[in-house]
């Protein structure tokens, strides 16, 4: 997509903004009538029933509070992540308006949510919120980037495509981690940019590894940093790269969250311990003190004039405190060379703070108006992130249509070609086997297994039998002409495939009686439905099950696979966004099990070529090999 002046593009960019904020408001309307009419839970951005299961103090005075569902269920699938604002409500008390939170962790049976309040109520509800305050601070960093000078509007005007970005020759490098040659070219490349680079890493070849390094070589040139990504797990996996060479990086957002073992580089935690902080928190002591003292009911001449005192006092006392603790903040800011936080900035604290160089990280689950905020902020940009693998999640399904999932990055891969990115190339994750599909499909051929994994097997794990014949590496199982078909969940628009979740318990069984760990296994499915039906057919401990979405930037060494869509039309859906696919696969280190049905997905090129691959790997078996697959009873 081009813009042919930077008015236009902001027009654009504020018009796809408005149609996601009807969507998700239009959604938060369809929530609120499912929840009259029975399943509230359905959409996944509601959880109901909840108790209070636990709770424990947290940092700046929250409470950290464990929802959890009576006789600790398992929670149905939802949406709500660790960093996801949400509302918690008494479910008994129609006039509730709520407390707001945000999830602070998560497991199978419960839900953690970071409290300023204690929940009154027995029976709750947790709500995800619609994400309206970043929306304004992009519409406000936005309107800033319209009206730019100087520098600033020539990195803006470079980034739009409307200027030739510039580089110098590549610099020469003392390398502080142990880099293969294409993240050592990589790494001369983005210090080489003088207004912007892209590092593209796909799946396992270390982009984050990388990506950190021309943070140490800037830091180690005396830059001021901002490190960012999309989302607060993206930003503590960046994080925790950091701060193996830099000492001083500082993580700026809600301490609640930010992983525990990285809480020690919060912003918060790092003010509380400073020496001064021991000042404010007395003058705080005294102030509440003072108050106590106005409060308490005396007589006698001037008892109402030394109340009053008693008050003024303890108000300037705490102006003084809140005053100082700015100045800490500030002071623990500056020392820092790196601020780590997500792209949407807390402007206050930052100020009129500026940086010599901004990275971002997973720079393809961001959508345009997510950059801005990040970009004022510095003169010299380098993106990382793969748009090979799934696009930033939309919600207006016109906004997506027009191209508002079109990352920045993605768009200037697209338009600008070959001078502006470098792509790393040997991954550290897939058997070579399960590598090269992927290889050739999105990556020219390009990717290169490391020795370390490029013939490692479910065998080799510690715990796994060996046996005569090693399972294999990639298995493919056609359903074609067993009328295995799919079929839409009663009530719902989700659609799922019984006879294929059969096959998937059969798999399970299969890799778990080898001596894999559940938690060595993913399953993944394309559809919520097909989640839910396996989630209750499979209550394994450990066993992850999830869509695409759930898993992306992670690995398990086996992955199970269905695809669900078997039907006489050919109909794929949204298995025709080939780079689910391509992200589903990847995950897998050591072994792939996939299902599905010839028939169905062969008419698309892709799953066409997808089922060529597994042929010509020896790797093609269909159901009809198994014991009475036509009406074989397996669900
Ligand atoms: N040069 C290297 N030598 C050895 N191991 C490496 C190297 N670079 C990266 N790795 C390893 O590869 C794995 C993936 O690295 P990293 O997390 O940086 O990758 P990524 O590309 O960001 O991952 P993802 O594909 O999940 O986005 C890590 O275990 C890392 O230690």
């Amino acid at each position: 997509m081009a813009w042919e002046t930077p008015d236009k593009y902001f027009d654009q960019l504020e018009r796809w903004l408005e149609m996601e904020g009807e969507a998700e408001r239009q959604r938060m309307a369809e929530r609120r009538l499912a929840k009259r009419s029975g399943d509230p839970e359905r959409s996944g951005e509601t959880l109901v029933n909840l108790r209070l299961a636990d709770d424990r103090p947290g940092l700046g005075g929250r409470h950290l509070i464990d929802f959890a569902k009576p006789a600790s269920e398992r929670l149905p699938m939802h949406r709500l992540k660790v960093g996801s604002p949400v509302v918690v409500s008494q479910e008994d008390n129609p006039h509730d308006k709520g407390l707001s939170g945000v999830v602070s962790a998560r497991g199978s049976t419960f839900l953690q949510v970071a409290l300023e309040e204690w929940p009154q109520g027995k029976r709750f509800a947790v709500d995800l919120c619609p994400d309206e305050k970043t929306r304004l601070r992009q519409l406000s960093a936005m309107a800033r980037a319209r009206l730019l000078h100087g520098g600033q509007r020539s990195l803006r005007d470079r980034l739009l495509g409307l200027r030739e970005p510039r580089f110098d020759p590549p610099p020469a490098v003392q390398f502080l981690a142990r880099l293969n040659p294409p993240q050592e070219e990589a790494v001369r490349f983005a210090l080489s940019a003088r207004d912007f680079a892209i590092l593209h890493g796909p799946p396992g070849t270390g982009k984050t590894t990388t990506l950190s390094e021309v943070v140490f070589q800037a830091v180690r040139a005396g830059a001021k940093v901002l490190a960012c990504a999309p989302s607060n797990t993206a930003v503590d996996n960046l994080l925790e790269r950091l701060v193996e060479h830099t000492p001083t990086v500082i993580r700026v957002g809600h301490p609640a969250r930010v992983f525990e073992a990285l809480r020690g580089h919060t912003l918060d935690e790092l003010v509380e311990g400073d020496p001064s902080m021991a000042i404010v928190r007395g003058m705080h002591r005294e102030a509440e003190a003072l108050m106590r003292k106005a409060q308490k009911p005396s007589r006698g001449r001037g008892a109402y004039n030394r109340g009053s005192g008693h008050y003024a006092e303890a108000r300037t006392l705490r102006q003084q405190a809140r005053m100082m603790e700015r100045r800490i903040v500030q002071q623990v800011l500056s020392s820092a060379d790196v601020v780590c936080t997500t792209l949407t900035l807390d402007e206050e604290l930052l100020g009129d703070r500026r940086f010599d160089l901004v990275v971002i990280d997973e720079a393809c689950q961001a959508t345009e108006p997510a950059l801005w905020q990040a970009m004022l902020r510095g003169d010299r940009l380098v993106l990382a992130g793969d748009h090979c693998q799934l696009p930033p999640t939309i919600l207006s399904l016109d906004a997506a249509r027009e191209g508002f999932r079109v990352s920045p990055m993605e768009r200037l891969i697209e338009s600008l070609g070959a001078p502006v990115f470098q792509r790393l190339r040997v991954q550290y994750r897939m058997h070579e086997s399960i590598m090269r599909f992927s290889s050739d499909q999105f990556y020219d051929g390009d990717l290169v297994a490391d020795l370390s994994v490029k013939s490692h097997r479910l065998a080799d794990l510690p715990g796994v039998k060996r046996a005569d014949q090693d399972p294999p590496v990639l298995e493919f199982w056609d359903t074609a002409g067993a009328g295995w078909e799919e079929e839409l969940e009663p009530d719902g628009e989700s659609k799922r495939n019984p006879r294929e979740a059969g096959w998937v318990v059969g798999q399970v069984e299969q890799f778990m009686a080898a001596g894999v760990e559940p938690s060595q296994i993913a399953v993944i499915a394309p559809y919520a439905a097909q989640v839910r039906l396996l989630r209750s057919r499979l209550p394994i401990e450990g066993l992850e099950i999830d869509t695409v979405d759930g898993f992306q930037g992670r690995e398990k060494e086996a992955v199970i696979l269905t695809f669900v869509r078997s039907n006489a039309e050919g109909e794929i859906g949204f298995l025709g966004e080939v780079r689910r696919t391509n992200v589903a696969l990847t995950r897998a280190r050591r072994a792939v099990r996939a299902i599905g049905d010839s028939a169905t997905l062969g008419r698309h090129p892709f799953y066409s070529q997808l089922l060529d691959y597994f042929q010509e790997a020896g790797a093609y078996r269909t159901v009809w090999e198994l014991d009475g697959a036509d009406g074989f009873d397996v669900s």
